[in-house]
Formats: C-alpha cells, sequence, structure tokens
C-alpha cells in the first residue's frame, strides 16, 4: 500500500518509477510508534502532543475509536478533527517530502488533545528516508528550472534537529530552508 501511495504521489512530481535510489529516499527506512494517551485529570490544561508535523515522508496512523487527533487547514489556519473511522488509517505528509518536493506537497501540522474520560491509543507508522540519505528538491522537480527553495541535508541531521527541541508546528522545515 506504501509503495502504491509513493508511486502515485512520485508520478505527480515527474518521478517515473521506485527504483532503487527513489526507494531508499522515500521509503528507506520504517519507524513504528506505540503512542498511549491515559485519562488526563485536566485536560483543558495539557496537550496529548503539542502542534508539529512528522519528519517522515509519509506517516500512515492507526487511531481507536476515542478521537482527538486534529490537523491544521493550510486555508483557514483551522484546527480540523480527524474522526476515527473504524477500519481506516490517517496518511499524513510528512517534512521529508515537503523538502523532496520542492514545496509541492506540504507536511501537515497536528495535534493531540488530551482527553478527561478516556484512554486512547494509536499507532503511527513512519515512513522515512534512510538515515544517511541527503534529502533535498529531487531533480526530476527541478529539471523545469524551478528554484530550489530547500538545500540538501542528511536525513539523521534532520531528524536529531527536531528531537532537539520541543514540538513547534511546522518550524523543524526551516532548517533545510535556503
Ligand atoms: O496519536 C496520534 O493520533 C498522532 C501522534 C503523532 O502525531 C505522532 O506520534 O507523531
Ligand atoms: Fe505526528
Amino acid at each position: 500500500m506504501v509503495r502504491k501511495l509513493l508511486e502515485y504521489l512520485g508520478k505527480n512530481l515527474n518521478v517515473k518509477e521506485l527504483d532503487e535510489t527513489k526507494e531508499s529516499l522515500f521509503m528507506g527506512s520504517i519507524r513504528v510508534n506505540l503512542n498511549y494517551y491515559p485519562i488526563c485529570p485536566n485536560p483543558d490544561l495539557t496537550v496529548g502532543v503539542g502542534r508539529h508535523s512528522d519528519v517522515s515522508c509519509l506517516t500512515i496512523l492507526l487511531q481507536d475509536q476515542i478521537g482527538g487527533l486534529h490537523v491544521r487547514s493550510l486555508s483557514s489556519g483551522n484546527w480540523v478533527h480527524v474522526p476515527p473511522v473504524p477500519g481506516s488509517f490517517v496518511i499524513n505528509i510528512g517534512d521529508a517530502m515537503q523538502i523532496l518536493s520542492n514545496g509541492r506537497y506540504k507536511s501537515v501540522e497536528h495535534r493531540v488533545l488530551a482527553n478527561g474520560s478516556n484512554n486512547r491509543i494509536s499507532v503511527p507508522i513512519f515512513v522515512n528516508p534512510k538515515p544517511e540519505s541527503v534529502i533535498g528538491p529531487l531533480p526530476e522537480v527541478t529539471a523545469n528550472g524551478e528554484e530550489p527553495i530547500y538545500r540538501d541535508v542528511v536525513y539523521s541531521d534532520y531528524v536529531r534537529y527536531f528531537f532537539k527541541k520541543a514540538h513547534d508546528g511546522k518550524k523543524t522545515v526551516d532548517f533545510a530552508k535556503i
């Protein structure tokens, strides 16, 4: 499924096929997290997860029936609840895809609200470049003379920068801005 999605997203970027090089950029390493959000006695004073975008190319998220995930609308800036739909995944674009696509795809800012009456579990699968990959706007994207707006960065440096600081919305992407 991930491969199909990436092939489809790649077509829009002039990437004809997911050869070995592209495979290591788009899906060279996978990380699975298990998130547990216990009932919170003070949900109004607490965040579940602060606002951030994922450093992945794609995130495939399985959430339970409780809800609480919000994504930020690019057009209005409003937070939009992502209601759980049984048997479905939430698919999010991450920062690596934004950088590789020279900003054509935008990583989604999201957060999780604390819940005063239910425990919640979520399982994100982060589909990432290989740690040692150098990521920057793909040659297929800039071939038409489009100015790159991101520089080349080693993916593990990008991830290290993300984890060094508190969640701060979409600011991590600035690390790769020219
Ligand atoms: O729990 C969720 O729905 C999302 C968690 C999340 O954003 C993350 O682990 O990066
Ligand atoms: Fe996330």
